[in-house]
């Protein structure tokens, strides 16, 4: 830990091990292709990874109850994230809420195998997030566009997530967000191409990004990390729709937790997740999946309900 990531985690810097940033990012690599799923409790665990799910992600409610009951949302009870490891052999991920240091260092005591710096959860600090390369736990964070993900990433996150609009049902946002990160790496490609390095150093001003980890961008035309979709995905049809529109992969909550019949939808989910460009298998896993969530239009929602919004 360097002594200003310790004093941003408000903690001394110790002796630790802290895996390099390769093995942290190294370990995204292989949920590729993989559901993770929002559960709150061990049995619900144990219907993500009875239906497949690469991960399970802790949470104390799933972000349709968030929404429902207002009031702060924050880390879980470590009793139930104990009791959710010892249910299930897939990797453990947990939410803390952003900015919130003492929160990821309560959930890096408990050996979860990634932290999500999430805006699910009520924000903890207005400014700042969470400093993550002194953590030996590996980050996964949200974004909505490419300044959002270099700076999570400059930050310390070795996984991103494009943030969607959680608790919804509706993929609108999910859509969006991917779609926009899309194209600011195809434009910083174009700046390369045309401008060069200073073009690239320019560009990196206006996002508000590192222009080396930006130039990388550029050269590689990708994200330096694993990117999943979220927020908003609910039918095996969504997450096929994700993962066409080029995303690694796929994290579910309510879509699966608040249907008719979660185990259904949940086993559905991965297998359109598997098989995403084939549709005579996405028309077979979406036949007879019961109730989906009722879910909330994001175009009658007001700016300030959005989720996504939170953090910067
Ligand atoms: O931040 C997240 C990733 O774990 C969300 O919890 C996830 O996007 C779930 O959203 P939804 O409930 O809409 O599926």
């Amino acid at each position: 830990m360097t002594n200003e990531s310790a004093a941003q985690n408000g903690n001394a810097a110790d002796d630790k091990q802290i895996p390099s940033f390769a093995v942290k990012a190294g370990l995204a690599q292989m949920l590729k292709g993989g559901v993770i799923m929002d559960v709150t409790n061990a049995e619900q665990a144990r219907i993500a990874e009875e239906a497949g799910a690469c991960a399970v992600m802790a949470l104390e409610r799933v972000p349709a109850d968030i929404r429902r009951d207002g009031g702060v949302a924050r880390m879980s009870d470590p009793a139930i994230i104990r009791e959710i490891q010892e249910a299930v052999t897939i990797p453990v991920m947990a939410k803390a809420r952003i900015g919130h240091f003492v929160e990821c260092q309560i959930l890096e005591s408990l050996g979860i195998d990634y932290i999500d710096e999430s805006e699910v959860l009520t924000p903890a600090d207005r400014t700042y997030h969470v400093e993550k390369h002194g953590f030996k736990a590996p980050f996964v964070c949200g974004c909505r566009n490419l300044g959002e993900a270099l700076r999570r990433v400059a930050e310390g996150a070795a996984m991103l997530r494009t943030k969607g609009e959680a608790g919804t049902g509706d993929v609108v946002e999910a859509v969006t967000h991917v779609k926009q990160v899309r194209a600011d790496i195809a434009r910083a490609q174009a700046v390369l191409a045309s401008e060069g390095e200073v073009g690239i150093r320019a560009l990196a001003r206006e996002l508000e990004v590192d222009a080396s980890l930006l130039k990388r961008v550029a050269e590689e035309g990708r994200l330096p990390v694993v990117n999943f979709a979220a927020g908003g995905v609910a039918t095996p049809a969504d997450a096929a729709l994700m993962m066409q529109l080029g995303c690694d992969g796929v994290f579910v909550g309510s879509g699966i937790f608040k249907s008719g019949d979660p185990a259904k939808r949940a086993k559905a989910i991965v297998r359109a997740t598997t098989h995403f460009r084939d549709a005579a298998v996405l028309a077979e896993v979406s036949t007879g999946l019961g109730e989906a969530m009722v879910g909330i239009n994001c175009d009658s929602m007001r700016p300030e309900e959005k989720m996504a919004g939170r953090g910067w």
